[in-house]
């Protein structure tokens, strides 16, 4: 098997999306048009295994794409020292061919939640930060509702499909509180390894394990007199449900390794994009840490469902698009906004805007088209290439459950009603 076929299979197993490209030419359109986590990038395409003077040069081109780029880099046994030149000029890690399954998870694995980590304290207001309601009767709910509660300190808990916008309501409804000028601090805790879990939220005393070289303050301090957003809160294990639940009551934390607890003041606003009720009846959610954290909750239903907000979306992503690339494009062509509306936007706000962004860099003229927001990516077009007999669709169902169970074999062999061991033999057979 080639390499770029083993690492796929490899890296397939443990992370949501992987997309490969054996020509390097392709580098920068993908670069451009896609928002990856980690770019693992051979240094070596040609026989000139030598000098990886090609790599070199493919590194410089991704970051001067994208200067926040994690680029890991994947290099034949014996080129440490070029490697080591590599982290230099702006890679994060490397690995070294041929490689250890192990050692090239875990070092994928590291850059991913570095990568996460940067992008998150960064993370810039999402577009220009505004939030548009819209027009749709169930968006004005949603809008009233955070107004009412946004100046109480009632725990709110937002439900909704990923990328319908709940990171940007509990920013909005903190924006309102009081505590506004305080900090917001959001957590993800889908992206939080369960190692980390309590020293990220909690903090640790110098000491407590091996790599706490010195005392570290967790998020709900970090938070103090503020808001603390806990998203993804579907996806903790009982046990740290359990622990985060005594935070709650207790209203204060202790650091690990340390036995002395330090009173918090914080506003709750959990999310999830998980039926947390079915969770709880099916006893992998607390049913009393459910009843802590959801005093208020407010549900933001998928755009499909309110296809009169698209439009307004569509066309303050356009202006905000437009001014930053400085493009010409001034207005969506009429066959458009018919195809906007009929599509059924399964990743919702976020994808509606990232269609959006990829557009307005790649129109030619004053109207968008149809084919400037559709275009097919590697992903979809896998999608797109299945047909309907039975093994297509039962590769389709399985590849969803995946995705849907963020890649939790446990979880999704549950959810297809299968054992893990039946699932797995379908996930060889499928080369999934
Ligand atoms: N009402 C809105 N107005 C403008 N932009 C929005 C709105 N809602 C969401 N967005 C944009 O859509 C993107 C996704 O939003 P956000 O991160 O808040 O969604 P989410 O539900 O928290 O997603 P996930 O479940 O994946 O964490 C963001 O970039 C945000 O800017």
């Amino acid at each position: 098997m080639d390499v770029l076929r083993a690492a796929r299979l490899l890296l397939k197993r443990h992370f949501e999306q992987v997309d490969f490209e054996r020509n390097p030419q392709k580098i920068p359109y993908m670069v451009t048009n896609f928002d990856y986590d980690v770019i693992l990038l051979d240094m070596n395409f040609t026989r000139d295994l030598s000098s990886g003077k090609e790599g070199f040069e493919w590194l410089d081109r991704i970051l001067d794409i994208k200067p926040q780029s994690t680029v890991v880099l994947f290099t034949a046994y014996g080129d440490v020292e070029m490697a080591v030149r590599a982290i230099k000029a702006g890679a994060t890690d490397f690995v070294l061919k041929p490689w250890e399954n192990d050692k090239l998870l875990a070092t994928m694995q590291a850059a991913f939640n570095k990568h996460r980590a940067a992008t998150q304290k960064e993370k810039p207001a999402p577009a220009d930060g505004q939030l548009i309601t819209g027009n749709s009767s169930a968006m004005q709910q949603v809008m009233d509702t955070a107004q009412r509660v946004a100046g109480t300190d009632a725990n709110i808990l937002i439900l909704g499909e990923n990328g319908t916008g709940k990171d940007m309501l509990a920013r909005h409804i903190h924006q309102l509180s009081l505590r506004s000028k305080a900090p917001f601090v959001s957590v993800d805790l889908g992206a939080i390894s369960e190692t980390l879990f309590e020293s990220e939220l909690f903090g640790h005393v110098k000491g407590a394990f091996t790599d706490a070289r010195e005392d570290r303050t967790g998020r709900f301090e970090e938070a103090a007199g503020g808001t603390i957003f806990l998203d993804e809160i579907g996806n903790i294990s009982l046990p740290f449900q359990a622990k985060l639940l005594t935070v709650l009551q207790n209203r204060s934390v202790t650091r690990v390794g340390s036995n002395k607890a330090v009173p918090v003041d914080v506003r709750l606003i959990c999310a999830t994009n998980r039926n947390i009720q079915q969770m709880a009846a099916q006893h992998l959610f607390r049913q009393d840490l459910l009843y802590r954290i959801n005093t208020i909750e407010i549900f933001l239903p998928p755009l499909r469902e309110r296809t009169e907000d698209i439009l307004p979306l569509a066309e303050h992503f356009l202006q905000v698009y437009r001014d930053k690339y400085r493009r010409p494009v001034s207005s969506l062509h009429e066959s458009l906004v018919q195809e906007l509306q009929q599509y059924d936007w399964p990743g919702n706000i976020r994808e509606l805007q990232h269609a959006i962004e990829r557009a307005v860099i790649l129109s030619q003229g004053k109207s968008l088209m149809p084919k400037d927001v559709f275009v097919k990516s590697p992903a979809r077009e896998q999608e797109m290439d299945t047909g309907y007999n039975l093994e297509e669709m039962e590769r389709n169902i399985i590849t969803q459950a995946m995705k849907k169970c963020n890649g939790n074999i446990t979880e999704a062999a549950r959810e297809l009603g299968l054992s893990r061991a039946a699932l797995y033999r379908r996930l060889e057979k499928y080369n999934l």
